[in-house]
């Protein structure tokens, strides 16, 4: 009898080219995406050592974190010294070794998370890397996906191989149905509230259950995007019917009778029944609320009807911790989070600037106006998002609401773009993190679901999804 496997068990041996006696492997890289932040130092050590790029066909490049979203955006005057610098090495290093890119000219261009799936370039039971921490995005078609560091980028360039050491076995079950207005954002946060920021750490979560189950593969990217801000690894969930149907036809997809292979080999991802968990973490779906984050790390989340906690309603270091953050934040212990007045919404991100996203903000926002002085845009998180939602009206409803319509990119998520929070600012952010100066030095982050998001625009105050009619 073969010993049973869980599902990062099984990706992992299929792409083990060598292990050490400490453990120490050699992967096998699927997908390599690349990005303007963390790659060029990776190709300028290439190009010292007169190396070429392994497997251009399998990476791809775009420029995202520091392109601005507005028109104008190619004349590198509208940049930062930096940034400029960064998107025209990447320009220059994408020609020069051959690989896979979408400039900002191109339709193509957006986050890279966003890119990867949309494009076709990441399958199930695929290795996916990218000198990005929310790589983890990918592990929602059943891939093992995550971040890796510059000097691992350059290694990854050179030799289509990593250097790893296995994770342990998570199990993040959510069971049951979901409550009206809670989604794959109240999921994933709500799961981070439960472990803490470092609960994940020295594991690769699978997140199964009938509530992931009943996700959509836009919603499974969700939550497995912020994996990472829960101290794993990566997560990953395994691959039905609504991951094949989301695959097939897309470019970079297998097609004819590559996919029939593809699909013997994806039919046998899911962990084995008695496959052994190191840790296991069970959520009823229906004790899951519409969320937002009051303080400065993703952990601090509370249910939208519940108050600001007081530091002393916490333990050990995190007394000091909710001090501060509450001091950061601007809140009074006690305030009802539903009262708490917003200056800035920000729709998008790889957590939440899919397609489906934009839907259910501006289901929230059709034929309604954002509050008086309320500064609110849109920023797809592709331009193929972009396209698709004018061709659905969506761009003109956020437009006639009060919203800006952006171009792609990451925006507002960091502060790396012209796109940043003025000091004390509070927004209402669709994005995974919230930490001190995130969003622009001395900016306030509450994060949320694009709906909850649409619903704060058209109040001016953090507002439950519920109550709005
Ligand atoms: C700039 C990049 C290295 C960074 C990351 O790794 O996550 C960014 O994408 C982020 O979200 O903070
Ligand atoms: S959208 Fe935000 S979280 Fe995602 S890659 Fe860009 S900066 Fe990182």
């Amino acid at each position: 009898m073969t010993t049973p496997k869980t599902l990062y068990d099984k990706i992992w041996d299929a792409h083990l080219v060598d292990e050490a006696e400490d453990g120490t492997s050699l992967l096998y890289i699927d997908r390599h995406l690349v990005h303007e932040v963390t790659s060029p130092q990776a190709f300028e050590g290439l190009r010292m050592a007169g190396r070429t790029v392994r497997a251009p066909d399998k990476t791809i490049a775009v420029p995202d974190h520091n392109v601005p979203t507005t028109a104008g955006r190619e004349d590198p005057k509208n940049m930062t010294e930096d940034s400029a610098i960064q998107v025209a090495a990447l320009d220059k290093n994408a020609k020069d070794f051959g690989i896979n890119y979408y400039p900002v000219s191109d339709v193509r261009q957006g986050i890279v998370h966003i890119v990867g799936p949309e494009n076709g370039w990441t399958l199930p039971g695929m290795t996916v890397v990218c000198g990005d921490s929310h790589t983890a995005t990918h592990g929602a078609f059943g891939a093992l996906a995550h971040g890796i560091g510059t000097s691992e980028v350059e290694h990854v360039l050179a030799t289509q191989t990593l250097i790893q050491k296995k994770s342990k076995n998570m199990k993040v079950e959510i069971t049951g149905k979901l409550r009206p207005g809670v989604t794959a954002k109240d999921i994933t946060l709500s799961v981070i509230g439960e472990t803490g920021t470092a609960g994940g750490t020295g594991y690769v979560i699978e997140y199964c259950g009938e509530a992931i189950r009943d996700l959509s593969m836009e919603g499974r990217m969700t939550v497995c995007n912020m994996a990472i801000e829960g101290g794993a690894r990566a997560g990953l969930i395994a691959p039905d019917e609504k991951t094949y149907e989301y695959v097939k036809g897309r470019t970079h997809a297998p097609k004819a009778g590559q996919w029939e292979a593809a699909m013997e080999w994806w039919k046998t991802l899911y962990s084995d029944d008695d496959a052994h968990w190191d840790k296991v973490v069970t959520i009823k779906g229906e004790d899951i609320a519409p969320v937002v984050t009051w303080g400065t790390s993703p952990e601090d989340v509370l249910p939208i009807d519940a108050l600001v906690p007081a530091p002393e309603d916490f333990k050990g270091g995190k007394v000091e911790a909710a001090r501060r953050a509450l001091d950061y934040m601007g809140l009074t212990p006690g305030q009802k989070l539903s009262d708490v007045q917003i200056d800035t919404v920000f729709i998008g991100s790889c957590t939440n600037g899919r397609i489906e996203d934009l839907r259910a903000a501006a289901a929230v926002v059709k034929g309604k106006k954002i509050k008086d002085g309320l500064r609110a845009m849109v920023v797809p998180g592709s331009g193929l998002v972009r396209a698709q939602a004018e061709e659905e009206g969506l761009a003109q409803i956020f437009q006639d609401a009060g919203f800006e319509w952006r171009l792609a990119g990451c925006s507002m998520c960091l502060a790396m773009n012209p796109d940043q929070l003025a000091p004390g600012e509070r927004c209402a952010s669709t994005s995974n993190r919230n930490f001190e100066g995130r969003q622009g030095y001395k900016g306030r982050t509450h994060l949320m679901s694009p709906a909850m998001a649409a619903a704060a625009a058209i109040t001016g105050h953090l507002t439950d999804i519920r109550e709005l009619s």
